[in-house]
Formats: structure tokens, sequence, C-alpha cells
């Protein structure tokens, strides 16, 4: 059984069109999954699902075999799941530290670290750091998080090439490691080579493009 499983989901923002046409997936813990498709075709709006954002208009999503909306979204958003988001969703008055704080009891110093931020730059408040640099503080905090699944939205988007590889070697290690279950939304075929599946998101349809041989 995944830890993710998603039951015949679908999707409209209004009557006109369907986003998402019944996508059925499940994603276990221990494993990076990569979801690719086109601008505009519906990735965003299905990881915000996964986090339980938003509801979907039919289908369901269990986590750990219960459903997500059954048990609640709030608690859902809570505890099971993290975010590492285009917007960043970092709080804007508080310094990278106090960001990782919210979301961990850990000490924050030693993710924000690894993430290439120095001593000073965890001290500073989050609107004084570059985009890229916000992006590491708020995959930190994914990082530092006690939640098993972490949802990506492009997290190398904003990256160099370098930084972007290594950010890509930190999400697989977070999987294979620590036994987290990495959901990552991207454009990169370098990090989708990393993933151990790869979906492809095509007419509202998931498909399974690449899966790793064996488990
Ligand atoms: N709040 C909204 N109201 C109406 N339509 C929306 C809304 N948000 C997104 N859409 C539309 O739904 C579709 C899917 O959007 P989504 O952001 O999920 O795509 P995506 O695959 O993540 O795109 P990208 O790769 O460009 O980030 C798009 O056509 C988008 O214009």
């Amino acid at each position: 059984m995944g830890i993710l499983e998603l039951q015949n989901l679908t999707y409209s923002y209004d009557k006109k069109r369907k986003v998402l046409r019944g996508i059925n997936a499940q994603m276990e813990a221990g494993k990076m999954y990569a979801i690719l498709g086109p601008s505009g075709c519906g990735k965003t709006t299905l990881l915000s699902l996964l986090g339980g954002l938003d509801s979907p208009t039919s289908g369901n999503i269990l986590f750990e075999g219960k459903g997500i909306a059954q048990a609640g979204l709030a608690g859902h958003r809570k505890k099971n799941v993290s975010f590492i988001f285009q917007s960043y969703n970092l709080i804007d008055y508080m310094t990278p530290q106090e960001n990782v704080r919210l979301t961990s009891k850990k000490p924050a110093l030693p993710f924000l670290e690894r993430l290439g931020l120095t001593r000073e730059e965890s001290k500073r408040n989050v609107l004084k750091l570059s985009g890229g640099q916000q992006q590491r503080v708020a995959i930190a905090r994914a990082l530092a998080s006690e939640a098993p699944v972490i949802l990506a939205d492009e997290p190398t988007g904003n990256l160099d090439e370098d930084t972007a590889g290594d950010i890509t070697e930190i999400l697989k290690e977070s999987a294979h490691q620590m036994k987290k279950c990495v959901i990552v939304v991207t454009h990169s075929g370098e990090l989708a080579k990393q993933a151990d599946v790869v979906f492809r998101l095509k007419k509202g349809e998931l498909q399974i493009e690449q899966s790793e041989k064996s488990s």
C-alpha cells in the first residue's frame, strides 16, 4: 500500500474544462517521484490536492489508507505534508531560522547551512534574501519538518545548475535515507533522471513514464 493513494481524481476550476480527468496512482515512502508535463496541464493543481490545499471535484486521496477529506484537510496539511512551493510560503517578517523552527523542534541552523546559507543570512529577514536563497530556506524548512511527505513545485526552478544539482541530491537523500515520500513537479530533465518514478501529466491523465527496475 502506498503512503498516498489517488483514486479516480478529477478537478475543474470551472464547468467548461476538466483539468484532471480520473487520476489513479500510488506513491510510497522512501521514493522520489517526478511529475512532468507542459505548462498549464495541471501539475500545481494536482500537488495542491495532494497537500489538502483544495478538494478534488470527485475522487479520493488516501493517506496511509484513510481519506484525507474524512480525516480533515487541516490536520493533513499540518502533520502529513511539507511544501516547497513556487511562492515559497515563507513567513516574511521572520528570519530563515524562525521559519524553519515553525515546522521542527530540531536545530534550524544545520539545515540552513546544508542548503548553503551562511549564519548571517540565516538570521536576516527573509525578504532581504534573493529569490534563490528564499527557495533554499523553503527547502530547509521542508527537510527539517517531521512530515512524511514532501511536495515540491519546481524546487530547482530559480537556481543555478550546481545548486539545482545539490538540491536534487538532497531531495533524493530525503527519500532514500530519511524514508520520505518526495513528490516533485518539475520541468527539469536532470531532476527527473534522478527520480525513482517519473509520471507525465497529459490531457488531464497521469501516466507512468519511467519506473524503477526494482524497489
Ligand atoms: N484559480 C484558478 N482559476 C481558474 N483556472 C485556473 C486557476 N488556477 C489554475 N488555473 C488553470 O488550470 C490549468 C492548470 O494550472 P496549473 O497551475 O495546475 O498548471 P501547471 O501544470 O502547474 O503549469 P506550470 O507548469 O505553468 O506551472 C491552467 O490552464 C490554469 O490556467
